[in-house]
């Protein structure tokens, strides 16, 4: 046990729980030494079973735990600023789950507070940055075959929405995920969003704006669109088609075993995100515990974050406005690098 990374994990919900089995079973170096959920029914059933792990109702309890090194934050979104300050002022290591806060001044309270400890301890949840899919197109675009972006086009539908969906988090919780890859895939920053909608679909909950269709624009020009559908009931879609100057890219298109019986040819559908990313998940928690171990932060940053929210509050702006948003980003503090940027000219607006 002493040469394993011992992992608090706060909140032991439906992430909560998928994390603990993947550090207790999956992942490599690293064990569950105390999790911590308020309904500690949820955090004893997660950690049945695991040897050396301790229980708490309080997030602050888990931290000061004997044997925790590092913490995984997978608590609901409005829960994740208390819980990254408590993890920089007791300078534990940080994976923390999407979105990194739900609101834009939030996210740069700990953007700062890092800042201040002169060295990174946060990696953000932005799975899709360890999809192979996703690493693949990232590669291809990088490597200017296709020559410059001109659009991206995404899709992300849900089967259901949980019970505690609102209408700002298709954008703040389930957006946030585009955003952050646009970001990644383009190195450009988003400057300015504008959302459309249809008539709700009659499978969402009452109150519900569900679908969404999110336009942004970036700094060097490219825009980037969005379906956002999050109770399409018919399976977890996740698409991105890159159109660019000389060819196109798309990743998504989910081919899996194609059964053919009785006339007819069906492939299935993943209903769930912890099916289609299980890999990108695992690639992230190990490439966290690895960096960990070693000592370093690598991933999405709380910049990262601090974007992704930044952007969603715009995307929600201009949802309720039904006008178009630019979007207010801080200044980068000079200890997270600026992202590459390509070498085309800028057309953000004036
Ligand atoms: N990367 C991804 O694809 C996904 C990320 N998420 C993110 O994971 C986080 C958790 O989401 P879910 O597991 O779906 O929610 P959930 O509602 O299933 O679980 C959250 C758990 O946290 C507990 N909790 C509440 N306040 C807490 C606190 N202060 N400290 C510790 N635990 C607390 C709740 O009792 C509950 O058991 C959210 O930030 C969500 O956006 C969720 C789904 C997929
Ligand atoms: O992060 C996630 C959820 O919180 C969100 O609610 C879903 O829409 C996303 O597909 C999933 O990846």
């Amino acid at each position: 046990m002493g040469d394993l990374l011992g992992v608090a994990v706060l909140g032991a919900g439906h992430m909560g729980a998928d994390h603990i089995r993947r550090l207790d079973r999956v992942v490599s170096s690293a064990r569950v030494a105390a999790v911590a959920d308020p309904e500690t029914d949820r955090a004893k059933e997660a950690a049945a079973g695991i040897d050396g792990v301790s229980v708490h109702a309080e997030p602050a309890a888990a931290l000061d735990a004997p044997g925790v090194q590092a913490v995984l934050i997978a608590s609901p979104g409005p829960a994740h600023e208390e819980a990254l300050l408590a993890a920089f002022e007791r300078g534990l290591p940080v994976l923390c789950e999407k979105p990194m806060t739900p609101d834009s001044a939030g996210a740069l309270r700990v953007v700062e507070a890092e800042a201040r400890l002169g060295r990174r301890l946060a990696q953000l949840g932005f799975m899709r940055r360890y999809d192979a899919e996703y690493m693949r197109l990232k590669s291809l675009l990088d490597s200017g075959r296709l020559g410059r972006p001109l659009m991206l086009h995404c899709t992300h539908r849900n089967v259901a929405s949980p019970s505690h969906f609102t209408t700002p988090m298709l954008i703040n919780s389930s957006v946030s995920h585009e955003i952050d890859a646009a970001r990644w895939l383009l190195d450009e920053e988003l400057t300015a969003v504008t959302v459309l909608r249809p008539r709700p679909s009659s499978n969402a909950p009452e109150g519900l704006l569900d679908p969404q269709f999110v336009l942004f624009e970036t700094s060097g020009g490219t825009l980037v669109d969005v379906e956002i559908f999050v109770n399409s009931g018919f399976g977890y879609q996740v698409r991105c088609e890159a159109v660019c100057e000389g060819g196109s890219a798309r990743i998504g298109d989910g081919h899996t075993m194609v059964v053919t019986t009785g006339g007819r040819a069906g492939e299935e559908v993943d209903q769930d995100y912890l099916v289609r990313f299980a890999e990108a998940y695992d690639r992230e928690v190990q490439s966290w515990v690895d960096a960990t171990r070693q000592g370093r932060v690598t991933g999405p940053s709380v910049w990262d974050g601090y974007a992704a929210a930044a952007v969603a509050e715009a995307g929600v702006r201009a949802l309720e406005s039904g006008v178009g948003q630019y979007v207010d980003l801080a200044v980068r503090p000079q200890a997270y690098e600026p992202t590459r940027r390509r070498t085309h000219d800028p057309r953000a607006r004036s």
